[in-house]
């Protein structure tokens, strides 16, 4: 596991555990469920009892074909949310692609941003987390560099999804952004190709992801590529919300291989499933 202290960050020598708290009436995984401010945040409050080293709060749900939501109602739902999780002393980050948004969130405590748009969508983004000296999340999801149809086809899914990984990484350096803020993440699920393996193809190289030199992220939680994966005999998928038992097997393998957090929506298991691994890598030397 790359033990790299983040600025702000828990680095307890293990996998950290992000615990995810969508405030958006239409997330693919958990559509809903905590858009009220208040629930929102009596979840986020939970996950971190179960464990979450980290409550990860999105306003905007970036499933295929969602709309944007305006800066305004982004703001509105993840404020509150943010705001009085870090009041209570839980570590968050924030997900979300605007630079605004960022800025108010760190502003109210939040210790990471994370951007599945890898600073593609807001180009302050990378001066603000630059100004900020705040842990950044780095996802890999084709943008407006490729056009639509292109966006999902690779010939070497892993090789292609690092040299971009590294490209953005070097324009956000570029922009004076510190290597050491930066997590990488292969952005599972974002312009890949369930039917192509895609998924299952990052997750095979991820040591040769935290070979760059970088923390990386894994978010395979409730994920399409698993649906799929445990489709029943009628070649159904599992429904998401089932697949949390499989998201805990993902959770101990990427652990196992050196990924430095996962999210995840079910958090006791998952974080359970870290201690094993932790417990497994260093036979036991640490209880
Ligand atoms: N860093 C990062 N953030 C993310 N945020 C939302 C989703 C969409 O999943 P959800 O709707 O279940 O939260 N996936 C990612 C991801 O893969 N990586």
């Amino acid at each position: 596991m790359t033990s790299m202290k983040l600025p702000g960050l828990p680095d307890p020598g293990r996998c950290l555990v992000m615990g995810v708290v969508n405030v958006t009436p239409d997330s693919f995984s958990d559509g809903g469920a905590w858009f009220d401010p208040k629930r929102a945040i009596e979840h986020g409050l939970r996950l971190a009892e179960e464990g979450a080293d980290l409550v990860d709060v999105g306003g905007e749900s970036t499933r295929p074909g969602a709309q944007r939501v305006s800066l305004e109602e982004e703001l509105r739902r993840v404020a509150p949310v943010v705001r009085e999780l870090a009041r209570q002393g839980v570590p968050v980050s924030v997900d979300t692609m605007r630079a605004e948004v960022a800025d108010f969130a760190v502003e109210a405590g939040a210790r990471l941003v994370n951007d599945v748009s890898g600073g593609l969508a807001d180009p302050a983004m990378a001066e603000l987390v630059a100004k900020t000296g705040v842990a950044y999340v780095l996802m890999h999801w084709r943008g407006h560099s490729h056009a639509m149809q292109n966006r999902a086809v690779y010939s070497d899914v892993g090789a292609e999804v690092r040299e971009e990984l590294v490209h953005r990484m070097d324009a956000m350096v570029d922009e004076g952004v510190d290597p050491g803020q930066i997590v990488l993440d292969p952005g599972l699920g974002f312009s890949k190709r369930p039917e192509q393996g895609h998924n299952w193809a990052l997750l095979a190289e991820l040591e040769s992801f935290t070979a760059l030199g970088r923390p990386v992220l894994i978010a395979g939680s409730r994920k399409t590529f698993l649906s799929r994966l445990l489709s029943d005999t009628a070649d159904t998928p599992r429904p998401a919300a089932e697949c949390d038992a499989a998201t805990v097997a993902l959770t101990t393998l990427s652990a196992a291989h050196g990924a430095w957090c996962v999210r995840v929506h079910d958090v006791r298991p998952n974080a359970d499933a870290v201690r094993v691994a932790a417990a497994w890598s260093d036979g036991g030397a640490r209880l």
